[in-house]
């Protein structure tokens, strides 16, 4: 599979932004701004809070929308005495598409190590949900130049125990910490070492192929403005987005990166 062949995945996390009602709203405008075209080109997703899925899911399905949507993390468990965490088999049922694993927000403020990490990967494939890996460095790693052992070692720690099977359908993303929300954009090359690199372990991982469909997307102070510079490297697939994915028309313009 060529880099043109994978379908670009941009995907809006909303973090903990939009109660349920205003959730519609935005979902309504985001599938009034594209148009069959988009969703031929580019995958189009929105992982929203956990009390949003229910009424996104209603919409979605309702007026039948190319939209996908997911959660932003599940439960490594299935069921049982967890108070506060919502479960694989849930988000199953609320028709999730995707699941963001990982996230250097997870790591930072609840200790999510690779062990958690990699346990909820695996719940994700337990219940038919594509997680997206996020990995990344800090400062202090990009820094010290470490950035690519830094990434590939939280990679293969996300991705330990699973199949080249389940592997093939997973999405990396790609997230240096001193990016997020700062403004700081990676330039496109950075994002491209860091991406070329994890392919790389990939291959190594599973074998080229299996390596050469998935996809890795970048995230960090995405806009509508930096996305084509990013997208234009080979090794990115897509955007996971933050800040800019809570204004539907710089989302819009975001899944346009063509036009921009
Ligand atoms: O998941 C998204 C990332 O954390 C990026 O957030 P940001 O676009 O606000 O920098």
């Amino acid at each position: 599979m060529t880099e043109q062949s994978r379908t670009p995945l941009m995907a809006g996390n909303w973090k903990m932004n939009l109660n349920h009602l205003e959730a519609i709203a935005h979902v309504q405008k985001l599938a009034f701004g594209l148009n069959d075209k988009d969703f031929d080109a580019v995958e189009v997703a929105v992982l929203v809070p956990f009390t949003d899925l229910r009424s996104v899911q209603t919409l979605v399905d309702g007026d039948r929308l190319r939209i996908k949507y997911g959660a932003q993390d599940l439960s490594a468990h299935d069921s049982g005495a967890y108070t506060g965490e919502v479960s694989g088999p849930m988000l199953a049922k609320l028709k999730c598409t995707y699941v963001a694993i990982g996230h250097s927000e997870r790591r930072q403020y609840h200790g999510e190590d690779e062990e958690i990490v990699n346990a909820k990967v695996k719940a994700a494939y337990r219940h038919g949900l594509t997680p997206i890996v996020c990995v990344g460095e800090g400062l202090d790693v990009r820094k010290a130049g470490r950035q690519v052992p830094h990434t590939l070692a939280q990679l293969d720690g996300a991705l330990k125990g699973l199949s080249a099977e389940q592997a093939a359908s997973v999405v990396i993303a790609y997230e240096p910490v001193w990016a997020i929300g700062t403004g700081e954009v990676a330039t496109p090359e950075d994002a491209q070492e860091v991406c070329g690199a994890i392919r790389g372990r990939l291959a190594e991982l599973y074998d080229q192929q299996t390596a050469d469909g998935i996809r890795i997307q970048y995230g960090g102070s995405v806009k509508a403005g930096n996305v084509a510079a990013i997208m234009a490297q080979p090794d990115v697939d897509g955007a996971l987005v933050g800040g800019a994915a809570l204004d539907p028309d710089e989302f819009v313009k975001i899944v346009r990166f063509r036009d921009q």
